[in-house]
């Protein structure tokens, strides 16, 4: 049973993530488990940073949370506004979808779309049979765009835009969901210093407006550690969580991060090169 100390949110509990096993032979061999025993909150209203070394398993967590692979074990729960508690390892499909919206890196390929069209798909998972959007519908994503200052972008056709442009319109077809997660693998990969900056700042905002649980997966530490308001670090297959604050003054952020190059300064929240 699983008891949240916080209101609305994300609550992982005993959770281990990883691949199994598929060769038949040998069939003894394990699972290739990545991250064991995770216990985690992230609050709704709220940005969580999930942040770790290369290869640490920050994206085999946020693609298990987010169901586009089985969970080795344990179990994820979250709670809407209502109070109300959904298990999403056993909800379905369309209903997950509903509950979780996700933004990934990979470049996608969809043809000869206008953003428009491609904002449009983030309803799909409310379409009936009938697969027409309704007035409903196409305020929310008028809405949506304004919100993004995207309404322009979003009658370029998507493959003739910059990668900032395309992340901006993935993250219009997220909110179009309206989702009380949303998951974001790495959103900073393909934007400059600025508009990484701006973005952090928008997902605070959009959080806080909009009462969504976000989860962020980053390799901009310094960045995290001042805009995010918790941290989910990831060490030797172990998840951490803290505020930026405690795991500045534990020592966590410096050993994890740290190289024989790099010192970490928990002055000025800042890496630098040691001399
Ligand atoms: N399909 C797969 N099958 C087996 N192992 C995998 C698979 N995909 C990734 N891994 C392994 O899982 C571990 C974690 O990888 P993951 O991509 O989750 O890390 P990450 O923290 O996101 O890394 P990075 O910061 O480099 O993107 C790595 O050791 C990787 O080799």
């Amino acid at each position: 049973m699983i008891n949240f100390t916080a209101g609305a949110g994300l609550r992982l509990d005993d959770l281990r993530v990883g691949y199994r096993h598929t060769r038949r032979w040998p069939a003894s061999e394990p699972d290739r488990v990545i991250v064991d025993g995770i216990t985690a909150e992230a609050p709704a209203g709220r940005v969580t940073a999930v942040l770790g070394p290369n290869g640490a398993g920050k994206s085999t967590l946020l693609r298990t949370v987010a169901g586009l692979q089985p969970a080795l074990g344990g179990a994820i729960m979250l709670r809407g506004a209502a109070g109300v508690d959904h298990d999403l390892l056993r909800l379905s499909p369309r209903d997950r979808a509903r509950r979780t919206a996700v933004v990934l890196t990979e470049r996608v390929d969809v043809g000869l779309l206008t953003g428009r069209e491609v904002v449009e798909l983030g309803r799909h998972p409310y379409l009936g049979l009938v697969s027409r959007l309704t007035d409903r519908d196409h305020r929310l994503i008028a809405e949506v765009l304004a919100d993004l200052q995207a309404t322009d972008l979003a009658e370029q056709r998507f493959a003739e835009l910059s990668d900032g442009q395309r992340q901006r319109l993935l993250l219009a077809r997220a909110l179009v969901t309206e989702p009380e997660l949303l998951i974001l693998d790495e959103p900073s990969a393909f934007l400059d210093v600025g508009a990484r900056v701006d973005l952090m700042a928008l997902l605070d905002r959009l959080a806080r407006q909009r009462s969504i649980t976000v989860l962020v997966s980053t390799h901009e530490v310094e960045l995290a550690l001042r805009m995010a308001h918790q941290l989910w670090l990831i060490d030797d297959h172990r998840l951490i969580t803290g505020t930026p604050s405690t795991l500045i003054d534990n020592g966590r952020i410096g050993t994890v991060f740290g190289t024989p190059h790099a010192v970490f300064d928990p002055a000025t929240r800042t890496f630098g090169v040691r001399t």
